[in-house]
Order: C-alpha cells, then sequence, then structure tokens
C-alpha cells in the first residue's frame, strides 16, 4: 500500500505572518518539505521569498484555492510528489482563502496524502485594532486544528487574553500556540493527526479585497518611498514586495500601517498592493511611485 504523504494546511488572513512562519520552518525542519502555495496579486512575492531553500515550490496562480482552482490544485500535490517525493507538503493559502473547501477536497479526492492539519496564523495587533472578525477570518479560524497567535510582541498580556477569548469562542477544540515571528516548537504543528472531518462547504464569495502591481527597473529614492509609504490611505490594508534602494535590494511589507524593509537579494523593484477598493488609487499611487525613481 503507498504511504500517504502528510499535509499541513497554512491558511490566515493578509499580512498575518504565514510567509514568516515558513521561513522559519525551512530553516528549522531537517524533513524534505514541498511547499505548494497561491497568491493574491498579480505577482508571486512569496514564492520568492522562499525560494532557493530545499524546498519545491508550485505556485497556483493567483485567487484562491477555491472552488474554481481544486482542479489545479488536485494537479499541482500529484506533480510536486512525482518530482520531489516529500516528507511532508505544505499548502499555503492566500489571505483571503476560504480554506474550508480546499480541507474538504483534501480528504475526499486525495488519495495520495492525508492531511495532518491547518493552521491559522492569526495577527494578534490587528485583532486589536479591528476587534470585528470577518467572514472569511472566521471560516480560517473555525478550520483550525492549531491557532497560531503571531505578532504577541505587539500587545499586552492584557489584551491577549482577550484575544484568546475571542478566538476560543469561534472555535474551541483548536489548540492556541502565541509566536513572534513565527517561532514555535514545530514539532506541536507536525503530526496533528487530524481525525475531525471536514462537511462540504457552503461558498459565499465576496470579492473583498482588490490589488494590483507596480514594476520598475529604476533605483528608488528611500526617503521619498519612506514618505510615500507613510501617505498610504488606509483601505491600502497590504502591500508587499521588494525594492531597489541605491544601496540595494530591500524586501518591503507593510500591514494595516505598520511596515519593515528587510536587505533581500532581489533583481528589480516590484511590488503589490492590496485593498478594499484599492484599484481606485492605482494610478495616484503610482504616480507617487514614479516620483520617487531616480
Ligand atoms: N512585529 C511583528 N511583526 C511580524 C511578526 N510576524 C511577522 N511579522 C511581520 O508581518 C509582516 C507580514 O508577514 P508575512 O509573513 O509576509 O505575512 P503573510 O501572512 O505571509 O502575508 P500574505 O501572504 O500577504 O497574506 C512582515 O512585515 C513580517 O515581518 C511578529 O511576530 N511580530
Amino acid at each position: 500500500m503507498q504511504i500517504r504523504t502528510p499535509l499541513t494546511v497554512i491558511t490566515g488572513p493578509l499580512g498575518s505572518g504565514k510567509t514568516t512562519l515558513l521561513r522559519h520552518i525551512l530553516e528549522t525542519v531537517p524533513k524534505k518539505i514541498a511547499i505548494l502555495m497561491n497568491e493574491f496579486g498579480e505577482i508571486a512575492i512569496d514564492a520568492k521569498i522562499i525560494q532557493g531553500k530545499n524546498v519545491q515550490i508550485a505556485d497556483l496562480g493567483g485567487g484562491c484555492v477555491c472552488c474554481s482552482l481544486l482542479g489545479e490544485f488536485e494537479a499541482a500535490v500529484d506533480e510536486i510528489i512525482a518530482s520531489v517525493d516529500p516528507e511532508h507538503l505544505i499548502v499555503e493559502t492566500t489571505g483571503v482563502a476560504e480554506p474550508d473547501a480546499l480541507v474538504f477536497d483534501i480528504q475526499e479526492s486525495l488519495p495520495k496524502v492525508r492531511l495532518d492539519g491547518v493552521v491559522t496564523v492569526i495577527d494578534a495587533d490587528s485583532l486589536v485594532k479591528y476587534p470585528s472578525v470577518g467572514h472569511t477570518t472566521r471560516i480560517q479560524i473555525e478550520a483550525a486544528d492549531i491557532i497560531l497567535l503571531n505578532k504577541i510582541d505587539l500587545i499586552s498580556e492584557k489584551e491577549l487574553e482577550v484575544v484568546e477569548d475571542k478566538l476560543h469562542s469561534i472555535n474551541e477544540i483548536a489548540s492556541i500556540l502565541r509566536s513572534h515571528r513565527g517561532k514555535v516548537d514545530l514539532d506541536l504543528l507536525f503530526g496533528i493527526g487530524r481525525e475531525r472531518v471536514q462537511p462540504p462547504p457552503h461558498h459565499v464569495h465576496q470579492p473583498e479585497f482588490e490589488s494590483f502591481s507596480y514594476n520598475t527597473s529604476a533605483t528608488i529614492n528611500r526617503p521619498c518611498f519612506e514618505e510615500f509609504v507613510n501617505s498610504l490611505e488606509p483601505n491600502v490594508y497590504r502591500a508587499k514586495g521588494f525594492v531597489r534602494f541605491s544601496d540595494g535590494i530591500y524586501l518591503f511589507n507593510f500591514v494595516a500601517g505598520r511596515w519593515d524593509l528587510e536587505r533581500f537579494e532581489q533583481e528589480a523593484t516590484e511590488l503589490v498592493f492590496i485593498g478594499k477598493q484599492v484599484k481606485e488609487q492605482k494610478l495616484e499611487i503610482i504616480e507617487l511611485l514614479k516620483k520617487c525613481e531616480q
């Protein structure tokens, strides 16, 4: 009998720390891991962030792994198992994906894999700032075997307890693990052996978020870029990508007004902006960025 490859789904809202967790896993776990990811946005930034590690990445393209993409997903799982023969397969969904259809499909239609568990990464800071849990985030929390309560450095102990109570009220079965930059004991994330069966999903598609991208081969003036970032309107919830300054290329990450830059080996500036009705600001944002080109 063929042994089924254990599969972990990593899900969670935009910018909650899924890629950060993946980077931690890849630095720490000695197993041969294959990663399947799909991204929301026109360019695949996350795949580039974790490229080059001992992993095989299959990018499933934009949108969410949901009803319309399940055929492609099943084909990608078969292909990655045939070509890499991983000891463990990880699927990272986009922040806007509802994972219930995916979990159902893994349990029902994928004979080569066994769903080990669903890990939902939650941004503790964001849950304090925006306490009302949206439809997609709720489904992500409900699907979890483990909730990784990330970014605990940004909130107080008291706030953490409130957030944990809220998460428990949505999913009382999942264990909640607190983490800073995805650093948790990884033995707790793998080998869950999920037994809970996912009921068929009832999808209500709510394309809440839009995205657009910007590429340039020009060098960007850093003070001008920083001023631009600080002027972004609150509906720009997430932005990410690479920026070339005069001293090299940086990975840029922006989530709900907080942002950082990290030196990163890449070729050129490419940025994705994500938010509600963000396309209405596309021309204005690109014009501001062009002013920073030098
Ligand atoms: N302060 C703080 N920042 C964190 C922590 N974990 C991640 N971040 C930052 O949060 C931002 C988003 O992290 P990612 O790992 O890219 O988030 P993601 O969930 O993969 O984002 P999407 O794929 O766009 O949904 C980055 O700037 C990270 O450096 C944490 O524990 N504390």
